[in-house]
């Protein structure tokens, strides 16, 4: 599966954001968004997603050479971000439960195993409105490690871990080029995408 960026470009009211990306991205490879605060990561990677339109130019994911709709991207992709909101209202039990109908897992991860792998056992049974960031942002993370999906983005992934949240990222992000899902990383710690072969520097959209 590819995704591909033509002259893609986006701007907040008139203020161009990225302008002239052209990118391939193809799966079994890790992508890293690099640049300085307010360069665009975020934005880069929500427009690959679906979830902004461009401005100008073309974002088309491909399948075997198959164009697949934009309204359903979503089924291909999985992310994790700080900003992206948890269901707060469910206990962690319920929430991976939900989950795992919503998308399933891989080798069909039962919600205890998926919950033994985040490290988060001793919490099943805590409301995830009660859960620290740290928490949060490890159930996440393990949701876009586990789930069976193609596309993985990341967006700041360690914020909030701490130093063995951060190491269990680390072992966890590079099994995902073994099962040949595509990552990309927004990030400006190089300790999170140092598996990734391609760097791609929000400066050169900035033209
Ligand atoms: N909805 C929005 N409306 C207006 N401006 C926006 C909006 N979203 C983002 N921006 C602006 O777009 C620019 C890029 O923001 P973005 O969040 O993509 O940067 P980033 O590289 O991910 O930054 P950081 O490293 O701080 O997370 C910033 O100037 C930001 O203020």
């Amino acid at each position: 599966m590819e995704i591909i960026l033509e002259n893609a470009g986006k701007k907040f009211s008139t203020e161009w954001i990225l302008r002239r990306v052209d990118l391939r991205l193809t799966t079994g490879n890790g992508y890293a968004f690099v640049g300085a605060n307010g360069s665009g990561k975020s934005t880069l990677i929500k427009l690959i997603m679906g979830q902004l339109p461009v401005n100008e130019g073309l974002i088309t994911y491909r399948r075997d050479a198959a164009l697949i709709h934009v309204d359903d991207w979503h089924r291909y992709l999985v992310m994790a971000a700080p900003y992206l909101e948890l269901i707060e209202e469910f206990t962690l039990l319920e929430f991976v439960a939900f989950q795992s109908r919503f998308k399933p897992f891989k080798g069909a991860l039962s919600v205890e195993e998926f919950i033994d792998f985040a490290q988060l056992s001793h919490a099943a049974g805590k409301l995830i409105r009660h859960f620290s960031s740290g928490m949060k942002q490890r159930l996440k993370l393990a949701v876009a490690f586990q789930t069976d999906v193609p596309l993985v983005f990341l967006d700041e992934p360690t914020s909030n871990l701490d130093h063995n949240g951060i190491r269990w990222y680390q072992e966890n992000v590079l099994r995902l080029m073994d099962t040949g899902q595509l990552v990309v990383v927004g990030s400006n710690q190089p300790e999170e995408y140092t598996f990734c072969k391609s760097l791609v520097k929000m400066a050169d959209y900035k033209r």
